[in-house]
Parts: C-alpha cells; sequence; structure tokens
C-alpha cells in the first residue's frame, strides 16, 4: 500500500515537472539558474584558490593568482624572461606564487628538498623535449621508467668509462687549436694574431664531441660546418615542441606534417648497424647502448628507435650547455685580466711535451685555479637558467605550505646563483670563491647554494663528461694561445638571453688569438694597500694589442707611473720601487 502511494505521488510530481518544464518560459529559467550557479561555483573556486587555498598566503604578483605566468612569459621569443623570474625572487622573496598552482623557490634547502629529499618528478613542460613520443633518459617523467632508464644508460657515463671517451675529446682539441691556427695564418693583417668567433667555434667544437663519442662518427663542424645531423636534430626537437602544444596546428602548419625528419632515423640506422657488423669495437657511448642487446632483462635492450631517443637528446642537453659555458668562460675572463693572469700562471706550471699540443686529463683534471675559473663561470653564467619544473603527485610539505597534488614547482637556479645572501658581490667574477683558502674571511661563500647541474635522482649524468671535455679545451687553448678583447665585442657581449640555455643576444664572439711562443707574458702588479693587485696583461708580440711596443717603452712607463712591480713570464725583469 505504500509502494502504492509512493508510485502515485512520483508519476505526479513528474507529470507536473513535465508540464513545467515544457514551458519556455520556465525552461529559460532554469538554464539561467543553473548557468548563474555553475559561473558562482567556479569564479568562487578561483577566488578560494587565489586567495584561500594552500598557495593564497604565497606572494607574487597579483594577476600570478589567475593566470600562468610562465605559460605567458616562458615562450617569449626575446628569451629575457629569466630575468622577470629573477626580479619577482628579489621582490617577494624565496618562494614566489607564478600561477594558480605553480610556485618558484630560490633558497638552498627549498631546492635541495624538492630536488633531493621529495625528489619530485619532472613537470608537464619535458613534453616538448618527447618530440613524436620519444622517452628518453632526460625528457621522461614517469619516476620508475626514469630510473630503470638511467641504470642502463649510466654505464657510458661513468668515471671509469670517461678514460676511453678521452681521445676522441682530445682529437677535437686538437682540430680547434688547427683551426684557430689557420684562422690566425690567413689573417694578414697582424703577425700572428688573429681574429676568432670563438663562441661559434666552442659550438662546433661540442657538436664534434658528441659525433664522436656518441653517434659515433665525426660531424667535422669545426672545419665545415655543414653535417646535417645537429641542424636536423634542432629542428627535431623544436617541431616536437610545437607539436607537444600545438597538435592540430602542427599538422597543418609544420613542414611534413610535423612527423619526424626520416634523414634522421636513415642516418641513425645506418651507423648502428654499420657499428653492429664491425669485428673492432670502438670504446664510446654508442658502442654502450648498443650493447644493451645483450641485457639479461628484455626492458634494460635498447632498440634504434630508443638509441636514436637517447643520442638526440645528448646532442640537446649536451651541446649548448657545454659551449655557451666555454663561450661565457673565455668572456668573464677577457673581462678580469687579473683572473686569466693567475690562471696562465697555474697553467705555465704544467708542461706540454715536444709536439704535444693538447694536455692529457690527468695532468689538468686537479688544478684548482682552473677548476674554480669553470665552476665561477657556471655560476654566474647558469647554463640552465630557467627554472627546472617539478610537479608534486600528492601533498606535500614544503616549509610551511602543503602542496596539493598537481602544484608546479620551478627551482629557479639562476636566482640561487646571483643570490647575494650566499654569494656576496655576486655579478663578480671571482674563482677564489671556490677555493677555501683564498676566500675573504668577511665574504663567505657558500658553496652548497650552486646547483649548475642540479641534484637528486634527476642530476646531470653528463656532469663528469662535461668537466673533462670543458677542461681539456680550455685549459689547452690558453696553453697556446695568448687571447685579448675586443672592446664592440665586449660590449656586445653584456646582452643575454635564456631559452633552453644562457646564452648571449648576438650568439657570436669574436676576439683575438695570438700564437703563443711568438711573445712573452708579462704582468704587472700595482701596490694598492693592504693588498696587491694584479692591474694588466701586456703582450709584447701582438703588434696591434700593444700597450708597450718593446722593453724600453715599459721601463720608461713605469718609472713615469705608479706601477712598482713588473713581473715578465717568458723573459725579463722584475722592477722593485
Ligand atoms: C656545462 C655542461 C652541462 C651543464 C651545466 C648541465 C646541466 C644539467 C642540468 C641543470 C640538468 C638537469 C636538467 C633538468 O632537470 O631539467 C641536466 C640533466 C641532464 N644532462 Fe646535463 N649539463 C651539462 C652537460 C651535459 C652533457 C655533456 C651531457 C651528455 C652528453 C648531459 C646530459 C644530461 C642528461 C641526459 C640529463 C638528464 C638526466 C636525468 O634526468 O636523469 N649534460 N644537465
Amino acid at each position: 500500500m505504500d509502494l502504492e502511494y509512493t508510485l502515485k505521488h512520483i508519476g505526479t510530481a513528474s507529470h507536473q515537472a513535465v508540464e513545467y518544464l515544457s514551458e519556455r518560459a520556465n525552461l529559460e529559467k532554469i538554464g539561467k539558474i543553473t548557468a548563474i550557479s555553475v559561473a558562482t561555483y567556479y569564479v568562487a573556486n578561483k577566488l578560494y584558490d587565489a586567495f584561500l587555498g594552500p598557495l593564497g598566503s604565497v606572494p607574487g604578483p597579483l594577476y600570478a593568482k589567475f593566470i600562468e605566468v610562465p605559460k605567458i612569459f616562458l615562450d617569449i621569443p626575446r628569451g629575457t624572461s629569466f630575468q622577470m623570474f629573477r626580479d619577482f625572487h628579489d621582490k617577494y622573496g624565496p618562494i614566489v606564487r607564478l600561477g594558480p598552482k605553480t610556485i618558484a623557490v630560490s633558497d638552498k634547502d627549498l631546492i635541495r628538498d624538492v630536488l633531493v629529499t621529495e625528489d619530485l618528478p619532472k613537470g608537464p613542460l619535458y613534453k616538448v623535449f618527447q618530440g613524436h613520443g620519444k622517452l628518453s633518459v632526460f625528457s621522461a617523467t614517469d619516476k620508475e621508467w626514469h630510473k630503470r632508464r638511467r641504470r642502463v644508460v649510466a654505464p657510458a657515463f661513468s668515471v671509469k668509462y670517461l678514460k676511453s671517451l678521452e681521445p676522441f675529446m682530445r682529437d677535437v682539441t686538437l682540430n680547434l687549436i688547427n683551426k684557430i691556427d689557420r684562422t690566425i695564418d690567413g689573417d694578414h693583417g697582424d703577425d700572428n694574431v688573429g681574429q676568432v668567433d670563438i663562441w661559434t667555434l666552442f659550438k662546433s667544437f661540442s657538436l664534434d664531441v658528441l659525433g664522436e663519442t656518441a653517434f659515433g662518427t665525426s660531424f667535422d663542424m669545426i672545419n665545415d660546418n655543414a653535417h646535417f645531423i645537429p641542424k636536423a636534430i634542432n629542428d627535431e626537437m623544436r617541431n616536437g615542441a610545437i607539436s607537444a602544444y600545438y597538435p592540430l596546428l602542427s599538422k597543418i602548419f609544420l613542414k611534413g606534417g610535423g612527423k619526424m625528419n626520416p634523414k634522421i632515423d636513415e642516418f641513425l640506422r645506418g651507423v648502428i648497424e654499420a657499428r653492429i657488423n664491425e669485428t673492432e669495437k670502438r670504446e664510446d657511448i654508442l658502442q654502450i647502448l648498443i650493447e644493451t642487446k645483450e641485457a639479461d632483462e628484455q626492458d634494460d635492450r635498447l632498440n634504434a628507435d630508443a638509441i636514436m631517443g637517447e643520442t638526440a637528446l645528448f646532442l640537446i642537453a649536451g651541446s649548448e650547455t657545454i659551449s655557451n659555458t666555454l663561450g661565457f668562460t673565455v668572456i668573464n675572463l677577457l673581462r678580469t685580466p687579473e683572473v686569466l693572469a693567475k690562471l696562465y700562471a697555474e697553467l705555465d706550471q704544467v708542461h706540454l711535451e715536444e709536439g704535444q699540443s693538447v694536455f692529457d686529463h690527468d695532468q689538468i683534471k686537479n688544478l684548482t685555479y682552473l677548476n674554480a675559473v669553470l665552476y665561477e663561470s657556471m655560476r654566474i653564467n647558469t647554463a640552465a637558467g630557467s627554472a627546472l619544473p617539478r610537479i608534486t603527485t600528492g601533498p606535500t610539505k614544503l616549509a610551511n605550505l602543503t602542496l596539493e597534488k598537481d602544484t608546479v614547482v620551478m627551482t629557479n637556479l639562476y636566482h640561487i646563483h646571483t643570490d647575494k645572501r650566499y654569494w656576496p658581490s655576486p655579478y663578480e667574477f671571482k674563482p677564489e670563491r671556490w677555493i677555501p683558502e683564498e676566500q675573504d674571511n668577511f665574504e663567505v661563500n657558500d658553496l652548497d647554494a650552486f646547483f649548475g647541474f642540479s641534484a637528486g635522482s634527476r642530476n646531470c649524468i653528463g656532469k663528469n663528461f662535461a668537466l673533462q671535455e670543458m677542461r681539456l679545451c680550455l685549459a689547452s687553448l690558453l696553453k697556446n694561445f695568448e687571447i685579448t678583447p675586443i672592446a664592440a665585442e665586449m660590449e656586445q657581449a653584456k646582452e643575454l638571453r635564456t631559452y633552453i640555455t644562457m646564452t648571449i643576444a648576438s650568439h657570436t664572439f669574436d676576439c683575438k688569438s695570438c700564437k703563443l711562443g711568438h711573445l712573452f707574458r708579462i704582468l704587472i702588479i700595482q701596490r694598492t694597500e693592504p693588498t696587491l693587485r694584479v692591474r694588466n696583461i701586456i703582450m709584447c708580440a701582438c703588434n696591434k694589442v700593444l700597450y708597450f711596443s718593446d722593453l724600453t717603452e715599459i721601463l720608461l712607463s713605469v718609472l713615469s707611473s705608479k706601477l712598482i712591480e713588473i713581473r715578465a713570464y717568458k723573459a725579463i725583469v722584475c722592477i722593485l720601487e
């Protein structure tokens, strides 16, 4: 009876509802009410997230409460957003809100928490590097997948294996030296002096090293700058990025509908097949990747596609990082003649054999000042200058915040490397910071605030490879040539950009280069109480860059000025007041 009664009432109510809804005016009213309710709910939610949610108290520009700042600004072609993000930290502090669910951190403990303790996975931005679905140790976002792949690839970068890679690096360094030699010979204006675009040469140099070590072939970019692979892989990455963001548009506007360039595929398959059929094994990175086919577990065996994905990413991760660091190091050295002189003095203590132009890595790997110069350059011109994005996978505690799942946390390496809390006079190029005995007592630097190679499970797998290559190149270059600045180039090099890696806006940088062995080097030291300060370097055989053309002139100048001490490296004098 109850059931009958209930059914009857449901029937009546339904009938009334249908009647009510069948009136158009009522339908419209309901539509409006629903729309307003949804909009109110949406706005209330946004306002709650903006002001009262877990990130409500995090300082930042007001608009960042509602829109993703990195999305709008990271892509701007001007490449200057890294300065804007640095300024945000200067203004708002070590934690800044950059979007409804995005924050940036610049504090050494917080960065360590994100990268090491919490070990947050890479954020969605890395899809840009997964061009055409190719995952690699660099681009993977899944932690388990990454762990397995990193274990498989790691032997190619072990300290032990780096020894096998050294001959390739030394050969390419010799090519670089020969190329500069030829440029000087072809520059008929001055005796033994030439003008070289060192920025472009370093770029070719780093590509050639990767060609030899990861692709098992010479790109010979130093000599003719024409091999198609580096450019094709760069285009591939760019197209991959566009396809990830705009799948439909890329099909319409990109050449080949955004599909992978078949020439890369053909080239790499050819190299891999040839290698498999070779009887004598070449000890390089490619060999290690190919030999994974013998691995016990199926998942650890890399097929041609996987090898291609990895090597292509090495080219992206390991060429500009190195070449730009070398380029910035030369620029920084030219800006600070006293540092350059000190580095020359250190290298003067290490001798090359007759006919040897390139150092053995063992000869230089422990040179204190050389290493300090490279680290100081990586600090001040952070290769990964745009922050590294990570994402939370569940509620995560960070400082006094509890972040919700899917919150993006950017670790701002450029800011932390130029933060005066850790680095006094942060924009000064002072390699002494890295040598504890040489730090000023009242200017203590905190070396734990350096993350140039990142940290934790996603740190740079190529760190030792990079340091070995950069030491060999820089030390050998300076052992063979005296470098001097060109004023206009120095001025131009002040303009910086960061797209993926930090670079100079002009993408070229010329300096003068003079063959050593044709000159003697003189260091003038001016006594400025309470310390001695190196004043200048003078090169006596490079006519154009001479401040003094002969010894008499130097002596006269010394007598008439406040200079009281001269030290000469290849010859001459030590004059005291
Ligand atoms: C001065 C030289 C270099 C610097 C400053 C540098 C810096 C970095 C940084 C900051 C990261 C972390 C990137 C991120 O989390 O998004 C990284 C990762 C990586 N780097 Fe380097 N790198 C250098 C050279 C190289 C070289 C020469 C190679 C390879 C030949 C290389 C291969 C990689 C790879 C594969 C990763 C990803 C590692 C992973 O996620 O497990 N890097 N590097």
